[in-house]
């Protein structure tokens, strides 16, 4: 998928895990989501265009990736574990990451 497809789905992925009271439909999105952070790892933003693969931007962009990547493992757990409340406050953390990242490469 191109990097727009994949936030389009980190963007439906989000909004049912901040609004879903159902475990399984969380783990189901926070899964669609993973894919869609990994798949947007083969993608170069436009902003970066030209940049070699092992420059520090084209680094630190994989790297804000990997650290949503790990905020949606956290997540899981709690989904997993039926923590749902828990799992809603650790999602808070997903849009920072975000936040953060679209100021540097958006
Ligand atoms: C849950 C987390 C995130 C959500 C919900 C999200 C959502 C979005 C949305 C809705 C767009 C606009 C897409 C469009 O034009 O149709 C976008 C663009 C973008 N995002 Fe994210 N994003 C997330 C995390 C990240 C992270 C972690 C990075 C980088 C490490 C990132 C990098 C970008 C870039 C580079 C664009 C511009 C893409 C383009 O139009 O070429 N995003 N994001």
């Amino acid at each position: 998928a191109d990097l727009e497809q994949d936030m389009d789905t980190l963007k439906d992925g989000l909004s049912v895990v901040k609004k879903t009271s159902d475990a399984q439909e969380m783990q189901t999105a926070l899964g669609k989501m993973r894919a869609a952070a990994e798949d947007a790892k083969k993608s170069t933003p436009e902003k970066l265009e030209g940049k070699a693969a092992d420059s520090a931007e084209i680094k630190d962009y994989h790297a804000g990736l990997n650290s949503l990547i790990a905020q949606i493992e956290v997540v899981d757990q709690l989904a997993k574990a039926n923590k749902l409340d828990a799992a809603k406050s650790e999602a808070k953390k997903l849009e920072d990451i975000r936040n953060t990242n679209h100021k540097k490469f958006r």
